[in-house]
């Protein structure tokens, strides 16, 4: 068994930092009050390279903005035919090619596999090594069906389901999502580090 660890006190809540709405309206809805958390709206830059890094360089640049504890996330989109590609750089082909560009991208493979891949980075602060957590699921790439809301939802069909992640409910989509799965680690760490807050009210 592991040893009994002194809770480390937070004098602040973590921040999430993101430019996306729709992602953070899930982070609340799959974290409810299991952490608390603010969240301030900004889109860093992103590095390039493997997603793993990209997240935890997220995460020392809002550190560094926050001044404090820091949560950010990055989401990869990973098609196997193309050896993990579009991954990180899925934002600027959706927003180039759209949906049927990415599902032209497979017309030359018979193999329509990928995987949404979701990587949380926890820094305590700035100059503190951020902590990464992966939530992966399986999934193939379809021709878009249900509501164009989020992302490259409609082109997603996550193995073992008939609908796309945009036609499933919310809470069909959040109990299996690659967010979710990146989530539950991250609460579980929360747990085990036994952080505590003391929100100071006038700060
Ligand atoms: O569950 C999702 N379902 C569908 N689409 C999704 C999902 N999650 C992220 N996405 C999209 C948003 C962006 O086009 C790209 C990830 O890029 P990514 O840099 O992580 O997101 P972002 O720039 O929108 O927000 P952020 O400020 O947190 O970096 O995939
Ligand atoms: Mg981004």
């Amino acid at each position: 068994m592991a040893a009994a660890r002194v809770g480390m006190v937070l004098n602040r809540p973590v921040t999430f930092v993101t430019g996306n709405a729709k992602k953070l309206e899930e982070v609340k809805a799959i974290l409810g009050q299991s952490i608390p958390f603010h969240s301030l709206k900004l889109d860093l830059p992103e590095l390039q390279g493997e997603p793993e890094e990209i997240s935890k360089e997220k995460a020392r640049l809002a550190a560094l903005q926050v001044n404090g504890p820091v949560l950010v996330e990055d989401t990869c989109l990973c098609f196997n035919a193309l050896k993990g590609l579009p991954g990180p750089y899925i934002k600027w082909f959706l927003q180039k090619i759209g949906h049927e560009g990415l599902n032209n991208l497979l017309l030359a493979y018979e193999d329509k596999s990928a995987y949404a891949l979701c990587v949380f980075s926890l820094a305590l602060g700035p100059n503190v090594e951020p902590v990464t957590f992966l939530g992966k699921t399986p999934g193939k790439i379809v021709p878009p069906r249900g509501p164009n809301d989020f992302g490259w939802d409609p082109v997603f069909q996550p193995d073992g389901y008939d609908q796309t992640y945009a036609e499933m409910p919310k809470e069909e989509k959040n109990k299996i999502s690659h967010r979710s799965r990146a989530l539950s680690l991250v609460k579980a760490h929360f747990v085990e580090a036994g952080y505590s807050f003391q929100t100071d009210p006038s700060s």
